[in-house]
């Protein structure tokens, strides 16, 4: 029986190894973690994130082919395959400090192997690193080898959260890489030999190990690229009257460009797109690209430009300030379907909007009060180490509230911030909430789901992204 142990029981590691266990019987599968709280969620009926889909898989494999343990060290000794996806935060301090990959969590788990491997494995790298890591990896694990031999593959994982199940059942690839020798060959194949259970051959891809490495950098970079364009877009159509939904579908209808990933928003989130191309900013500018790093980094600026000039617009068009109103906060998870709010656009709306003075009132279906919380309070780029390594946050924001639902939040309130699309959002009774808010009543919509005309009609000012603009807003601008 194959065995495979993956090192990170986080949003890519616990979907991911659930899925390899669920289709394939015949493998037996380990998760481990040095985070007992989350192995022991794991292990419990309150899984430690939320994805749709994920419960079943899990409950259908764990205890007979599905593993989760904080023995560590006794489940890579005995794998076959180890997969590791730890971490790989932006680092906070030295070089590269803002932009480079911190692979610290990365090191220690490679050393571990090679201190407690006494048979030959396949490491795959699944966490997204930085291109050539590989080689560095390959270096730790030969110096303290005792003799064993490791082949690294480059495994990279395309998973969007909130759809992480259907996108692992059915991914549009698989991409392997691996050194082009014939050892190299073979640990792509044995790898190859567990995704074509269920993974269509022609949708497996193998490429040389710095492709694998760096294409995923490129697929998030490309992505992110596609929302920052729409939404720099969606600055002109305020300004001009276009209406960025019917640009991004007449600019989507064009086959070469496709129509996905060209809604308009408050800014992309996630805690990957902007550690990923900051990532890729730093290797360029490493390489002596300053130019290409350029080109990059503007997307992140794009999105940092598009979430201020949200805040601006709310508190321009409230008079010029939020001081001492009561502004409701609807979602604040980075998407919906999830409960994840690493690097969400809803803490540097919040934080924004807290600048102002503001009083914010929250209400995500997902997310808790402590989470909030925490996010308001951390440094940037904290968020994304291990729970124990993480900065306790010892005050709390006073002038938050978090509550659980949407009419508790924005009663009395000035105004209605969305912030995630949540499809329960798109069904509220707006009447209802418009009698309780004070007037007038507006509401500033970041994932443009509402209704424009029906909220007019009801008597709202509404601002949704990209949009023509009220009457009322053209004439309160907003300076970025
Ligand atoms: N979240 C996502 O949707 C995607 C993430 N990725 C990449 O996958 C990697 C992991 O991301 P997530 O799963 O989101 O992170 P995560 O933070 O949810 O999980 C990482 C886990 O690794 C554990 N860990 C860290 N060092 C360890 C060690 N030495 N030994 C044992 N466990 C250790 C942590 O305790 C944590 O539970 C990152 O490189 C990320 O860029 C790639 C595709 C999608
Ligand atoms: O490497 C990763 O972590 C993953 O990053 C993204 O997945 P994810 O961040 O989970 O979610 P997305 O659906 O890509 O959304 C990212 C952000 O962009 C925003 N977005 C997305 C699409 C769009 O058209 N407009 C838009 O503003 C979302 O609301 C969200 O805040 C990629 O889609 C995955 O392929 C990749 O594996």
């Amino acid at each position: 029986m194959v065995k495979i142990c993956c090192i990170g029981a986080g949003y890519v590691g616990g979907p991911t190894m659930a899925v390899i266990a669920l289709k394939c019987p015949s493998v037996e599968v380990a998760v481990v973690d040095i985070s007992v709280p989350r192995i022991t969620a794991w292990n419990s009926d309150q899984l430690p994130i939320y994805e749709p889909g994920l419960d079943d898989v899990v409950k259908k494999c764990r205890g007979k082919n599905l593993f989760f343990s904080t023995d560590v060290e006794k489940h890579v000794a005995e794998a076959d395959i180890v997969f590791v996806s730890v971490n790989t935060p932006t680092k906070t301090r030295g070089l590269g400090a803002g932009k480079a990959a911190d692979l610290t969590y990365w090191e220690s788990a490679a050393r571990m192997i090679a201190d407690v491997s006494k048979s030959n494995k396949i490491v795959v790298e699944k966490s997204t690193v930085p291109v050539k890591t590989a080689e560095a990896i390959e270096k730790i694990l030969t110096h303290n080898s005792k003799g064993i031999s490791f082949q690294i593959l480059s495994n990279p994982e395309f998973l969007a959260e909130g759809t992480a199940i259907e996108d692992l059942f059915k991914p549009d690839r698989v991409l392997i890489g691996g050194r082009e020798t014939p050892e190299g060959q073979k640990a792509i194949k044995a790898l190859k030999d567990v995704y074509a259970q269920w993974v269509p051959e022609d949708r497996i891809i193998t490429t040389n190990l710095w492709s694998a490495e760096l294409s995923k950098l490129a697929a998030n970079a490309f992505l992110a690229q596609r929302i920052s364009s729409v939404n720099a877009m969606s600055a002109l159509c305020e300004a001009t009257g276009a209406n960025v939904s019917q640009v991004a579908y007449a600019v989507g209808t064009d086959t070469r460009i496709g129509p996905k990933f060209l809604n308009a928003s408050v800014g992309f989130g996630g805690s990957c797109f902007q550690k990923d191309i900051l990532n890729l900013v730093y290797i360029c500018e490493c390489n002596g690209l300053p130019e290409v790093a350029e080109y990059w980094k503007q997307v992140i600026k794009i999105n940092d430009y598009q979430k201020s000039r949200f805040v601006n617009r709310v508190v321009a068009s409230m008079f010029n300030t939020v001081s001492g109103k009561k502004v409701a906060i609807l979602g604040f998870a980075f998407k919906k379907d999830t409960g994840d709010t690493r690097e969400t656009p809803a803490i540097d709306v919040c934080k924004g909007l807290l600048g102002d003075k503001g009083r914010l009132s929250i209400y995500d279906p997902q997310v808790t009060e402590d989470q909030i919380q925490r996010d308001l309070s951390m440094n940037k780029f904290d968020w994304d180490h291990p729970l124990h390594l993480q900065p306790m946050s010892p005050t709390t924001v006073k002038q938050v509230s978090v509550v659980w639902d949407a009419y508790e939040a924005t009663k009395d309130a000035h105004a209605v911030c969305i912030l995630t699309e949540w499809d329960e959002f798109k069904t509220l009774d707006y009447q209802r909430i418009y009698d309780n808010m004070q007037k007038p009543a507006f509401i500033f919509d970041g994932r443009n789901i509402v209704n424009l005309d029906k909220l007019r009609e009801i008597g709202f000012i509404v601002y949704s992204i990209g949009k023509p603009l009220d009457a009322w807003l053209k004439d309160m601008p907003a300076v970025a």
